[in-house]
C-alpha cells in the first residue's frame, strides 16, 4: 500500500525530520514502515510504504484518515512529549510544575531513581491538558524518553558551600553518560537540555555518548544557562530601575565562574553603565550561583530560579520545533570563539535545534579580555568530560 501525504504547512526541512520520526516510531510499535521525502515542486510530499504487517494495524485504515496519520503517529509539534531526567529533586518538581503548565506539552514523562509516582500523582491532578507518566529506575528509563521531542535533565548532585560546580564531576558524570545513552538508543532526534553540573563538562559528555552510539546531531544537544541570563536581568533591572521583564541581557562562555560573560554593552534596551557598575554587576551574576549555594547553608543550590530557566528554555526549544525560530543563549557545540570547542552565544532555535549560532556580537574590551580568560578554563572543562566518555 502507498500513501502520497503533502505537507503543505511545513519547510522541506521540517518535513525532512518529520519523516525520520515516522520511520522511529512506527518501528518502536514493531511495525514495519518506510518512509522517504519526495520533493515536488508545490511542496514536499512525503511516500509512505507500508508492509503487509501494518495493514491489519489500526493505522491501516489511515488511508481514509490522512490527516490523522500524522495525529497519530509524530510527535513533535502535534502532541510533542517533553522527558524530564531528575523529577524528583530540588529542580525536577517545581520544574514539573511549570511545564505541566506548558500549553505546547501533551506528555510530560516523569523519570527518577526515586519518589516519582508521588510527583506524577500529584502533577497531574492539575487541570492543565498535559498528560504527566512516571517512571521510576534504570529499567523504566527506555520507556520514559523513547519518542520524547525534547529530554530535560536535572538529574544529579547540587553544590554545597565550599564547593565548585568541577567538584560534582566525579557523580555527575557518569549520572549524565547513562541517561544519555539511553536516550540515543530510544528517541536519538530527541533535544536533549542539560541542566546537570558542571555544564561545562556534562555538555560535551553528552556529545561524546551520542558520538560513540553513532546518532550525533551538534544541533540537538544543549547546555542550559538560562539561569544567567535571568539573574542578569533581573540585577541590571534591579540596578537601573527597569522593568525586568523587558530588559534582555545576553550571557556568554560558559556556566561555571570565569566562563559566565554577561554582556552588559549589549543589554537591551540600550542602558550606561559605569566602569565601577560594570567591575561590580560582572562578578555578582558570575558568583550568583554561589550566592544561593552559601545562602542555603548545605541545601543545595538554587532550584525555584532554575526551574523557571528550564521552563522557559523547554518552551524556547518547542516553538523552535514548531517553526516558530527564536533566539536563546546556549552552551552548545561551537564554532563562535577560535580555541575552543563549545560555548554559549545566542542561538537560533528552529525544527532541527540550532539552527544557527549568532555569535558574541560586538562585545566592549573588557568583555573581550572575560572572554579570553573564559577560553584556557573552558578547554579544560571540556577535555574533561571527552577523555571521561573515551
Ligand atoms: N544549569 C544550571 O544553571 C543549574 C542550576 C541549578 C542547579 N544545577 C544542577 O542541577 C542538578 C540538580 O540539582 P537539584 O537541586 O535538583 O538536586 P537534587 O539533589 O535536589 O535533585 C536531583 C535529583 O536527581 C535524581 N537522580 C540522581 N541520580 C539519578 C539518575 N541516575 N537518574 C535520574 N535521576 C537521578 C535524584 O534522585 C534527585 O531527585 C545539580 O547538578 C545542580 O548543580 C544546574
Ligand atoms: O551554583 C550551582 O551550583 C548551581 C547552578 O549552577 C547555579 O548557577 O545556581
Amino acid at each position: 500500500m502507498q500513501i502520497m501525504h503533502r505537507l503543505t504547512e511545513c519547510t522541506a526541512k521540517t518535513c525532512e525530520s518529520l519523516s525520520h520520526d515516522i520511520v522511529t516510531l512506527i518501528h518502536s510499535q514493531k511495525k514495519v514502515i518506510t518512509s522517504c521525502p519526495l520533493p515536488d515542486d508545490n511542496g514536499p510530499v512525503f511516500q509512505i510504504t507500508l508492509l503487509p504487517a501494518l495493514s491489519r494495524h489500526p493505522l491501516g485504515s489511515f488511508e481514509s484518515h490522512r490527516g490523522g496519520l500524522w495525529e497519530s503517529v509524530r510527535h513533535s509539534s502535534s502532541s510533542p512529549k517533553v522527558a524530564l531526567l531528575g523529577a524528583s529533586g530540588g529542580i525536577g518538581q517545581p520544574l514539573g510544575l511549570l511545564l505541566k503548565q506548558d500549553k505546547l506539552i501533551a506528555n510530560l514523562a516523569l523519570y527518577d531513581v526515586v519518589n516519582t509516582p508521588g510527583v506524577a500523582a500529584d502533577l497531574s491532578h492539575i487541570d492543565t491538558n498535559a498528560k504527566v507518566s512516571a517512571y521510576t529506575g534504570s529499567g523504566e528509563l527506555h520507556a520514559a524518553v523513547e519518542g520524547a521531542d525534547v529530554v530535560v535533565i536535572p538529574a544529579g548532585v547540587p553544590r554545597k558551600p565550599g564547593m565548585t560546580r568541577d567538584d560534582l564531576f566525579n557523580t555527575n558524570a557518569g549520572i549524565v553518560r547513562d541517561l544519555v545513552a539511553a536516550i540515543a538508543k530510544a528517541s536519538p532526534k530527541a533535544l536533549i537540555a542539560i541542566i546537570t553540573n558542571p555544564v561545562n563538562s556534562t555538555v560535551p559528555i553528552a556529545y561524546e555518548v551520542l558520538k560513540k552510539a553513532g546518532v550525533y546531531d551538534k544541533r540537538r544537544v544543549f547546555g542550559v544557562t538560562t539561569l544567567d541570563v535571568v539573574r542578569a536581568q533581573a540585577f541590571v533591572a534591579e540596578l537601573k530601575g527597569l522593568d525586568a521583564s523587558k530588559t534582555t541581557v545576553p550571557v556568554i562562555g560558559g556556566h561555571a565562574g570565569i566562563t559566565i560573560i554577561p554582556l552588559l554593552s549589549q543589554v537591551k534596551p540600550a542602558t550606561k553603565f559605569t566602569d565601577d557598575e560594570i567591575k561590580k554587576l560582572t562578578p555578582r551574576i558570575q558568583d550568583a550561583g554561589t550566592e544561593v549555594v552559601n545562602a542555603k547553608a548545605g541545601a543545595g543550590s538554587a532550584t525555584l530560579s532554575m526551574a523557571l530557566a528550564g521552563a522557559r528554555f523547554t518552551n524556547a526549544l518547542l516553538r523552535g520545533l514548531k517553526g516558530e525560530n527564536n533566539v536563546q543563549c546556549s552552551y552548545v557545540a561551537s564554532d563562535a570563539v577560535k580555541g575552543v570547542e563549545y560555548f554559549s552565544t545566542p542561538v537560533e532555535l528552529g525544527p532541527n535545534g540550532v539552527e544557527k549560532i549568532l555569535g558574541v556580537g560586538k562585545v566592549s574590551a573588557y568583555e573581550q579580555q572575560l572572554i579570553d580568560a573564559a577560553v584556557s578554563e573552558l578547554n579544560k572543562n571540556v577535555q574533561k568530560g571527552v577523555a571521561f566518555v573515551k
